[in-house]
């Protein structure tokens, strides 16, 4: 049951990147005043040189002007310098902001979400996507921002100069824009579909690469490739229909850069014999207009850039869409978690069907049940880990599934008998269940699950044997303080020397918090407070251990063939 995560829409994205922007307002600003000078610097140049051009003409002295050309080309220089750097350092923080949003978004996606989207969207959204927008963060805002300010004062100033050949340059870049919005009309989409059918191929490389044993065991290899092949297919489709649309901007482009120019060298030609217009402003529309190619130039460069980044900034912000980070996730109420009609299905049938179940806070609760009724299953929907396709399962009337990680932690906390061990020190270990704990209190969590060979904090984790691992993880759980925890096989793989030593560290655990035992051995059953009998997906009884025993159902058959399979193996040890 694996689905993509959500893609931002235009209005959402509109807003994280005002969101950006507005987190560093004085960057911004100062980058944009920086560029606004330099462009302004860049304007004079051309201007004089119109003014030298009717000096001479006119027999008139040219050497203060051109020592006032020598001082503007001097000054842009270093505004435009001054400028990139500003612009640069701007983008850097803002790149640093959307890769520790992203990090923190889906840090805090809950479980049930992480475990059922692809992996191979994740990893893209993370990796090819942050880096991308990264990417264009870094040159081409940057160099776009630079470039916009540039051809907007060039504009203004060639209608400065002369309004009617500022209009006639302004015509000629009709086919720019015409071209330019015939691509930006497609491009999102284009982009969008390209990002997609790239995570696509991820994942089925990924699955191919994760499941490989079972292909070749079963087989598959064929099919599995079939499939990357198809997926191989779709990218390469998605990537022609991107550089179609590049391959025809570009060019169309090219042409009509150089029309505006030759549209006012015609126009100032037909013009100048009339008096209407001077040599010099001629000279000086047609320089700002050659010089409005390169801005031009640069902005096309990089809209190709913008419009694949933007595709992949929609992607990277798709994720806030389901992050309690972002959508601000109830808290619970209360301890109470309540089961209502839920169901779930692998692929095929219901494997929990119609269970209603209301755990009391400090209850201890087994569930018990053949092989395959769906205890596990149950279990993993009542910790979040999984969501019910139907019903629901809440913790204080919110849905345990929706729940943040670290909120989720303080409520609700699975132990099974696969623990991780992650690569760092004991403390490392430890304050991933209470990033806040102080050393006295891990070495009080770490006291209270009896782990007393642990010498230093400082310690590297390495490889532990089984009684050690479940104790570090019990200790997690100690200092995470749910008011609930479901143990699942936690003991039941251990010798029973190590499990004896783990079941105490459990029974200290445990105290004064709600359990919820998948009971794979039935004596447990007997000292809970109630015990909940699965059989096909369905909760049959609910009872003490004595009810259910006078009951004659299907506990009572269970209870006879666990105390007969148990006295007979004391039988067997005597002899
Ligand atoms: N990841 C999975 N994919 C597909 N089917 C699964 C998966 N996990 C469990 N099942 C199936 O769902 C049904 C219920 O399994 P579940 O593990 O919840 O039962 P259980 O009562 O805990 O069994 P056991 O006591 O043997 O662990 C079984 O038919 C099992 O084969």
């Amino acid at each position: 049951m694996s689905e993509s995560l959500p893609v931002a829409g235009r209005e959402q994205v509109r807003r994280a990147a005002v969101r950006l922007v507005r987190q560093d307002l004085r960057g911004f600003l100062t980058t944009l005043v920086l560029n606004a000078l330099a462009a302004a610097a860049a304007l004079v140049s051309p201007w004089l040189l119109g003014r030298i051009v009717d000096h001479v003409r006119a027999g008139q002295p040219v050497d203060a002007l051109a020592a006032c050309i020598v001082a503007a080309a001097l000054a842009r220089l270093l505004l435009s310098r001054w400028a990139e750097l500003a612009g640069t350092r701007f983008s850097e923080r803002v790149q640093e902001r959307v890769r520790g949003q992203f990090l923190d978004r889906v840090l805090a996606l809950p479980y049930a979400t992480v475990e059922h989207v692809r992996t191979g969207d994740l990893a893209a959204r993370g990796t090819t996507d942050v880096a991308l927008v990264g990417r264009t963060l870094r040159d081409a805002a940057p160099a776009v921002l630079v470039s916009s300010l540039q051809a907007l004062f060039l504009v203004a100033a060639v209608f400065l100069v002369n309004p009617l050949l500022g209009a006639c340059g302004l015509a000629g870049m009709a086919g720019m824009v015409l071209a330019s919005r015939w691509y930006l009309r497609r491009a999102r989409s284009a982009y969008l579909e390209e990002g997609a059918a790239r995570s696509a191929l991820a994942e089925q490389l990924a699955a191919n690469a994760a499941g490989a044993r079972t292909i070749e065991a079963l087989g598959l290899q064929e099919r599995r490739a079939g499939i990357a092949a198809d997926a191989v297919e779709h990218s390469r489709r998605t990537q022609h229909r991107t550089l179609f649309l590049r391959n025809v901007l570009f060019p169309a482009v090219d042409v009509s850069q150089v029309l505006p120019v030759v549209l006012v060298l015609l126009l100032g030609g037909l013009l100048l014999p009339g008096g209407q217009v001077s040599l010099g402003a001629v000279v000086s529309c047609a320089l700002y207009l050659l010089q409005l190619s390169q801005p031009l130039e640069t902005i096309l460069i990089w809209i190709e850039q913008l419009q694949s980044s933007g595709a992949a900034f929609a992607r990277v912000e798709g994720v806030a869409v389901r992050s309690p980070a972002t959508v601000g996730a109830r808290r619970p109420e209360n301890d109470r978690i309540v089961v209502r009609d839920a169901h779930y299905a692998y692929d095929g049938d219901d494997v929990v069907a119609g269970v209603d179940l209301t755990v009391r806070p400090g209850e201890h609760l087994a569930i018990v049940g053949p092989s395959g009724a769906g205890k596990t299953t149950l279990g993993k929907l009542l910790a979040g880990i999984d969501r019910p396709r139907l019903g629901t399962v809440t913790v204080g009337s919110v849905p345990v599934a929706d729940l943040p990680p670290d909120v989720l932690r303080e409520q609700v906390v699975l132990v099974t008998q696969e623990q991780h061990l992650f690569l760092g020190s004991i403390r490392d270990n430890l304050l991933l269940a209470d990033p806040s704990a102080d050393d006295a209190r891990l070495d009080k969590a770490l006291a209270a699950v009896g782990a007393d060979w642990v010498e230093s904090l400082d310690a590297q984790a390495g490889p532990l044997e089984g009684a050690r691992l479940q104790q570090l993880a019990l200790a997690r759980v100690v200092l995470a303080d749910p008011h609930t925890v479901i143990l699942d096989e936690a003991t039941a793989l251990l010798d029973p020397r190590t499990a004896r030593r783990a079941e105490q560290a459990l029974a200290a655990v445990l105290e004064g918090r709600t359990v919820i035992a998948i009971a794979h051995r039935l004596h447990t059953a007997r000292d809970a407070d109630r015990v909940a009998v699965m059989d096909a997906g369905r909760l049959v009884e609910v009872g003490t251990h004595d009810e259910l025993v006078a009951a004659g159902g299907v506990y009572e058959r269970l209870w006879a063939s666990w105390e007969g399979g148990q006295s007979q193996s004391r039988r067997l040890k005597t002899k």
